[in-house]
């Protein structure tokens, strides 16, 4: 068996011409064009790369984005009031914290500071919350990306096993949250794990997010699972590389998406469809109800 290739870059296009229709007819209904703040602290030249590739993503659909720089020492209270004045600024609909911050900074302060209205990330408690209990703001990308990617080939997850190989507050503890509400049976897995295959060879739908380059072998997945790749680890030659062997695996499975080219595009994508959702929402509770775009469904919804 050869796996088919579940393609991010592809999905996120067809999604991303869709946020740009929406983008130019909410900038033109009510004269809001949606508007992203990013915070970025500190040098680290991955998160520049990143944050970089997330405004031109911005520009690319309409959306307008500001770059807010801190050095890595900067003051708590100046990085809150900060992100105070973007919660009180009408012309900002989301607001992102870039990810990891320096050492000494308080991840959780800064974080539960942004306005539940204004969290494209979907990091806040509150609607971390909504998650739990089904009625969130924003999901968060990198999952919300994954059930859009089976979405769009069709991939059934009622009552399937998910085995999700990772359990940080960003992509795994959320990504098995999501799965759970689309009523498939889910395992969560992480690094004190015993025997880490006895729960991935279960799997129908395998998502691995740990950060490990050839953590998941071909030995370890099922005959005919979908297999979701979320890591990103930089070889030291160079070369970007998931969490899983590709080449191995791909043999064996009946889906898999690739690294670069499979995740990281989606969440960079729902990034988009959060910023629109929260300038949408915006425009709703100051103007009162807008016409609902016409696509045939809702882009910025779960399902
Ligand atoms: N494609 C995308 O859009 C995105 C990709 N990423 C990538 O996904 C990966 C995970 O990111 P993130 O969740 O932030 O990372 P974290 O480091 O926060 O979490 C890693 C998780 O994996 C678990 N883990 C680590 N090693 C193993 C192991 N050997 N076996 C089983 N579980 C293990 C850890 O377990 P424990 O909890 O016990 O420590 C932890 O739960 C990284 O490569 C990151 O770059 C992240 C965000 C977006
Ligand atoms: N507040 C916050 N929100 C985040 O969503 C967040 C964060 N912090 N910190 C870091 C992680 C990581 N992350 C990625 C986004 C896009 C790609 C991506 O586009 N990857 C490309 C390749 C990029 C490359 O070539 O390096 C791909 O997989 O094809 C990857 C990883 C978002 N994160
Ligand atoms: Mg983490």
């Amino acid at each position: 068996m050869s796996a088919r290739i579940l393609d991010g870059r592809m999905i996120g296009r067809a999604i991303r011409n869709r946020i740009k229709t929406d983008v130019a007819e909410l900038s033109e209904l009510a004269s809001a064009t949606p508007g992203l703040a990013v915070i970025l602290i500190g040098d680290d030249p991955a998160s520049r790369v990143y944050v970089t590739n997330k405004m031109k993503a911005c520009a690319d659909v309409g959306i307008r984005s500001t770059l807010i720089e801190y050095p890595k020492d900067v003051p708590a209270e100046a990085l809150i009031q900060s992100i105070e004045r973007l919660n009180d600024d009408p012309t900002i609909h989301g607001i992102l914290v870039q990810l990891p911050l320096p050492p000494h900074h308080d991840v959780r302060a800064v974080l539960h500071a942004i306005s539940i209205e204004k969290d494209v990330d979907g990091f806040h408690l509150y609607n971390v919350g909504g998650l739990v209990v089904g009625d969130t703001i924003f999901s968060p990308c990198t999952p919300f990306g994954v059930m859009k990617i089976l979405d769009h080939a069709r991939i059934p997850v009622e009552g399937r096993n998910v085995t999700i190989v990772g359990a940080s507050n960003i992509v795994g503890k959320p990504m098995a949250l999501m799965m759970m509400r689309r009523d498939a049976t889910v395992a969560v897995c992480h690094a004190k794990t015993r025997d880490l295959a006895q729960y991935t060879i279960l799997a129908d739908i395998l998502v691995v997010a740990a950060g490990v380059p050839n953590l998941i072998l071909p030995q370890m997945v099922r005959t005919g699972a979908v297999v979701i790749d979320v890591g990103i680890n930089r070889l030291p030659d160079g070369r970007l590389v998931g969490d899983v062997d590709f080449e191995g695996v791909s043999r064996k499975a009946s889906f898999i998406t690739p690294v670069p080219g499979g995740v990281g595009p989606m969440t960079v994508t729902m990034l988009l469809v959060n910023t629109l959702s929260a300038a949408r929402r915006f425009v709703e509770q100051t103007h009162g109800p807008i016409p609902a775009p016409v696509h045939p469904e809702d882009i910025t919804q779960l399902a």
